[in-house]
């Protein structure tokens, strides 16, 4: 996820859990490369499009920043904290062929998740709108539970990168409450709740844009993790 209008988010050079804007501003301009997969399209229904329109007029005064989405995890991680990442992404091109961050993994609009996420920076909130497609589906009509997992796991994710820079799930924990029907929008509110040392707590509720239904509540921790040492690194030494 990259951090749009990204002077004034955290104050020229001034760092935020070891992010710098500097960085931000360097993933600024490299991300905007890669094709924003969170902007509206054909599939978009009338409650996610106005939905979509009430976060961006909340936009203008600077109070949420829109997240662009991606289809490779490298270019939603921010800056210096991407490095490693970004080098790994290079070095295993050939590899890595074929290889989608997963919630941007169908090219077919409409068919799976389609989201777009807010960020709060003041508040340490993220919101996602998130219109689950006829590929998502569970029990008949409505969304599986690890569809709605995987958009919770990515709004806490981008959440907790604003904070912590690049960091990984240690435990997602969910209640589902109501079953959430395909081509529905609901909402994805999620916030940081605490931070102590390298971890990330944070809370996350899954409601109907009425508000009238709870689909799903979670807390997540998040481990921030070692910016000396790469992914790469950090998974083969494991
Ligand atoms: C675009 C962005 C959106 C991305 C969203 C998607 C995110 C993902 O899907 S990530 C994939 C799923 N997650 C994984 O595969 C992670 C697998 N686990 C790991 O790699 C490691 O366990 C990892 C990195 C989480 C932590 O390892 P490590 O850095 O060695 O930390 P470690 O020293 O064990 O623990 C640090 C602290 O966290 C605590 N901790 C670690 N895991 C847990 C846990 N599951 N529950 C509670 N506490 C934990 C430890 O007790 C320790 O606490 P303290 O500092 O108080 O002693």
């Amino acid at each position: 996820m990259l951090y749009e209008c990204s002077s004034g988010l955290l104050g020229n050079g001034h760092h935020l859990h070891g992010i710098s804007t500097i960085s931000f501003q360097a993933w600024l301009s490299q991300s905007k490369r890669s094709k924003d997969y969170a902007l509206p399209n054909s599939s978009w229904s009338q409650d996610m499009m106005d939905l979509y329109s009430r976060f961006l007029e909340m936009c203008k005064d600077g109070t949420w920043k829109r997240i662009p989405s991606y289809s490779d995890t490298a270019d939603h991680v921010p800056g210096k904290a991407c490095v490693h990442l970004e080098s790994l992404k290079l070095a295993n091109e050939k590899e890595r062929k074929g290889t989608r961050f997963f919630p941007r993994n169908l090219d077919t609009e409409g068919v799976g998740f389609e989201y777009a996420m807010f960020l709060n920076p003041s508040e340490k909130r993220m919101v996602c709108l998130f219109q689950p497609g006829p590929y998502l589906e569970g029990h008949r009509g409505f969304a599986h539970g690890g569809s709605t997992a995987t958009i919770i796991d990515s709004t806490v994710g981008g959440c907790a990168i604003f904070v912590a820079g690049r960091v990984m799930t240690a435990n997602l924990s969910i209640n589902y409450r109501n079953p959430i029907p395909l081509g529905s929008v609901v909402l994805v509110d999620s916030k940081v709740d605490q931070i102590e040392g390298r971890k990330v707590f944070l809370s996350c509720h899954v409601r109907s844009i009425d508000g009238q239904t709870l689909h799903a509540e979670a807390t997540a921790l998040f481990i921030q993790l070692n910016s000396t040492k790469s992914l790469q690194q950090q998974v083969s030494s494991q």
